[in-house]
């Protein structure tokens, strides 16, 4: 075996190339791997903050809607990840030539690194409040280091294992969060009739499944995570593991736990910080565990994912191949600083904009996977051999960066910007499915000309 050969039969996360037949995983170990992301507390305070705002009724007809949009697109998108084996970073430049390829994958890991900011940070806090003595510093430290080991075992080795056996924990965790609540605070009658002072507006749940479009980058987790499943298993994986079960898990069952809750816990305004310190406060011990928990499966997603596009990143742009191990803690390394900084709000602001290309990503992707038009002038060929990759493919890159400056222009008007996340998918979809009708073959398969 060459260097070079044993480099990739070591090298279990594909980062440069589809996952082979022998790397794909099995089905239930797959499911357990990726159910981890189910469980965080941003979706219960998102829920909450939704039924706070809009009514619990449409809160909730709000995220059905969004339970089935997720469910019917991230079908598509599993089905395509696990028939080419490909992820984000090499789909992409299928999508945008090299060049494209680059910023996707530098947006994808910068979304994953924050969100592994956010929800590390939550941890630290309950830790350290709980602890007494530790100080936040201290307990950041803790959350990064634990992180950062956890995805050293990659997807396939024990991920799977751990979230696998945490999962029933969450979940009777949280059925015994609520009970005790009852139990304490008493039944809050009326939670699911609760509407906001002064009447909701007709469009209330229209305004929650938008807010939901704000963690789109679901769809590019799933592609990262859906390409090592077998072929045989494409049904299973899309309509349960990556389907509407899944979102029913996540945003459905976590967010009727958050709005029960946030009607009993009394708390000084809705945030994950006062939600988890409630849990404390309610639970004591089992509370840090719980949240602990749930954190931390979501993490295994958050680190992992941020890991191997920063490693994938790094070597686009400076062709240096460091191995899992240094990037994993230089991304520990950053999420400390980050955490440590305080910059929350401006992580937030970066995110909103971020998710503004992901949504835009998502609806070129769909287009591309779905489209007649592709299929019949290229008969579906996937080019990933970097002679035959132009730099860059003005058809998706048209498409991307059109439809992300609507989107950022529509959100910066206010009367109009509930409607940024929609019309940046619409202009995606629709200026990718018109650009791939006038291609030129060299867009995509460059230099056979
Ligand atoms: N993928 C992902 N999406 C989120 N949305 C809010 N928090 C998270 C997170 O931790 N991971």
């Amino acid at each position: 075996m060459t260097a070079n050969n044993q480099n990739e039969a070591s090298d279990l996360d594909f980062s440069e190339r589809p996952v082979p037949a022998e790397g794909r995983m099995p089905r239930v170990n797959l499911m357990m791997a990726w159910w981890a992301v189910c469980s965080a507390i941003f979706y219960m305070v998102v829920a909450a903050a939704m039924a706070r705002s809009y009514g619990t009724a449409n809160a909730l007809i709000g995220i059905v809607l969004t339970v089935i949009a997720y469910g019917v697109i991230n079908g598509v998108i599993s089905r395509y990840s696990m028939k080419t084996g490909l992820n984000v970073a090499l789909f992409s430049k299928v999508l945008f030539g090299h060049f494209g390829a680059v910023v996707a994958t530098l947006i994808f890991f910068a979304t994953a690194l924050y969100y592994a900011v956010f929800e590390g940070y939550v941890m630290a806090l309950v830790l350290s409040e709980w602890s007494g003595n530790l100080s936040m510093s201290a307990a950041t430290a803790i959350v990064v280091i634990f992180g950062v080991a956890l995805i050293f075992g990659s997807v396939q080795h024990w991920l799977d294992k751990f979230n696998g056996v945490l999962l029933p924990v969450y979940v009777i965790g949280m059925l015994i969060a609520v009970g005790m609540a009852v139990a304490e605070f008493g039944y809050p009658a009326g939670w699911l009739s609760r509407v906001p002072e002064g009447g909701a507006s007709p469009w209330s749940w229209l305004h929650t499944f938008v807010y939901y479009m704000g963690v789109w980058v679901l769809m590019m987790f799933t592609f990262d995570y859906a390409r090592f499943g077998h072929k045989k298993d494409a049904n299973f994986h899309a309509r349960i593991t990556f389907g509407i079960p899944f979102y029913a898990m996540t945003f459905l069952f976590s967010g009727i736990v958050g709005i029960l809750l946030d009607s009993m816990i009394p708390t000084d305004g809705l945030s994950e910080a006062s939600i988890v310190l409630g849990l404390l406060e309610l639970m004591g011990l089992g509370g840090l565990l719980l949240v602990w928990v749930t954190q931390s499966r979501i993490n295994t997603a958050n680190f992992y994912l941020a890991t191997v596009n920063f490693e994938s990143f790094i070597h686009k742009v400076t062709g240096v191949k460091m191995s899992k191990i240094v990037a994993g803690c230089l991304i520990g390394v950053i999420a400390y600083v980050l955490m440590m900084a305080d910059v929350f709000s401006y992580i937030l602001q970066a995110l909103a904009y971020q998710g503004v290309f992901v949504v835009a990503w998502v609806g070129v992707a769909l287009c591309h996977v779905l489209s007649r038009t592709y299929q019949n002038r290229f008969n579906g060929h996937v080019e990933l051999d970097n002679a035959y990759i132009p730099a860059f493919n003005p058809c998706g890159l048209v498409a991307w960066c059109g439809a992300a400056l609507t989107g950022v222009v529509t959100m910066n008007i206010p009367d109009i910007s509930v409607f940024s996340a929609p019309a940046t998918f619409l202009c995606a979809y629709v200026v990718y499915e018109l650009g791939l009708r006038v291609a030129k073959d060299e867009w995509y398969v460059a230099s056979l000309k």
